[in-house]
């Protein structure tokens, strides 16, 4: 591979360790099907709620959305529904967060990967410090044609000191250790609109997270106290070179998010694929006015599955570059999760038994399940 513009030097030694094998390629020509994923207005939900959008009073909130008859609003939390079953993956548009935060965080984004690679190394993420820049990430054992630069809104990732080797005993330790964020000293701004930024889209996820749980026909407020303190939300700008081997590797493999739900932008390159019910691989269109929202493997265990943690990969081109921005938005590790009992019954028996998130997290960071050649998964909590 010879040397290209903007991509990080220490690839071109090595890229035979981006090859798929064939099935799990991502340019699949002719298989690969155009949008049809929802794409949801939010529009009247705002109304609706009006001036406590702008707040976290997530009871308030709920109280004003559970007692509206606006039809438009109950079509709204239907169609929420209806995606979240059918799809795992939606977009919203009119989320009233404004175009000019996005702008200043891609061209932060921009500005920080466009550094030499010793810069952006100065700031690199280790397994003591999980946050920061990242350009060697591997997804199911394959390597991932992206860089990438991580930061909790919190200020802190926390996770448990230790856990056990052995997923089944779920056995981690009471003492936490916390990594702080890394912030580079270039470009100027970067910090502030990495900030701004996620404090938006932090609290769409919380506004998002309510039309969910009435979507299930729940309280809207019954899941916000996973999250309101001591969360572990991380956000994370992906740079997906362009790429001379485009047809052969993914910019992201095949995969679940593993938490409760991602908000993601992006640019309007494309690249996302989600796989459809039936197996087929679907492209997401981009669209710079909306964010995708996508369900995780916790979504799917408190939903009891009712609703999907969908796999997606990305796609890189050979042209161009591709930026995006998912915000994960995940509870407490103090946080036991299972399927909640208000949707359980004798036709629904439970279909997992409870974990704790933090030692999930911590043993999908250890690599505890490289042994067993796949990362910790919640079918390994499958009754
Ligand atoms: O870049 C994208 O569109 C998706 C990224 C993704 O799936 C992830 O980071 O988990
Ligand atoms: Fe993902």
């Amino acid at each position: 591979m010879g040397q290209l513009g903007n991509i990080p030097s220490s690839w071109n030694t090595d890229s035979e360790a981006f090859i798929l094998v064939s099935e799990h390629r991502p340019n699949l020509g002719p298989n690969l099907e155009a949008d049809d994923i929802p794409v949801i207005n939010l529009a009247p939900f705002f109304d609706v709620i009006g001036v406590e959008a702008e707040g976290e009073n997530w009871s308030a909130i709920g109280a004003v959305v559970e007692h509206s008859k606006d039809p438009t609003l109950r079509s709204l939390v239907a169609e929420i529904g209806n995606a979240c079953a059918e799809w795992g993956f939606f977009q919203v548009v009119d989320h009233k967060i404004s175009p000019e935060l996005l702008r200043k965080v891609m061209e932060a984004a921009k500005g920080f990967f466009s550094l030499p690679l010793e810069e952006k190394k100065k700031v690199g993420r280790s397994f003591e410090r999980p946050l920061g820049y990242n350009d060697s990430e591997l997804t199911k054992n394959a390597r991932d044609w992206k860089e990438v630069f991580d930061w909790a809104p919190l200020g802190y990732y926390e996770m448990p000191e230790t856990v056990d080797s052995d997923y089944r005993s779920g056995r981690y330790s009471n003492t936490t250790l916390k990594s702080y964020n890394q912030w580079p000293a270039m470009p100027d701004g970067f910090r502030e609109a990495c900030e701004t930024y996620t404090e938006a889209v932090v609290h769409l996820s919380g506004l998002l997270l309510g039309l969910i749980s009435v979507s299930l026909g729940l309280p809207y407020d019954v899941l916000h106290h996973y999250f309101d303190k001591d969360n572990t939300i991380q956000a994370r700008l992906n740079h997906y070179p362009h790429c001379p081997l485009a047809d052969l590797v993914c910019g992201v493999n095949r995969h679940v998010d593993s938490g409760a739900l991602t908000v993601l932008a992006q640019d309007s390159v494309g690249g996302l694929q989600v796989k459809r019910k039936d197996g087929q691989w679907v492209a997401v269109k981009p669209r710079e006015d909306a964010f995708v929202v996508n369900v995780g493997a916790i979504l799917q265990v408190w939903s009891n599955d009712k609703y999907r943690g969908v796999e997606h990969r990305v796609s890189v081109n050979e042209r161009k570059e591709r930026f995006s921005i998912p915000v994960f938005y995940d509870p407490s590790i103090k946080t036991d999760v299972f399927p909640l009992p208000q949707l359980l019954d004798e036709e629904h028996p439970a279909q997992y038994q409870s974990y704790n998130w933090g030692f999930f997290r911590r043993t999908r960071n250890n690599g505890n399940f490289k042994q067993l050649g796949e990362n910790i998964q919640i079918h390994h909590y499958r009754i």
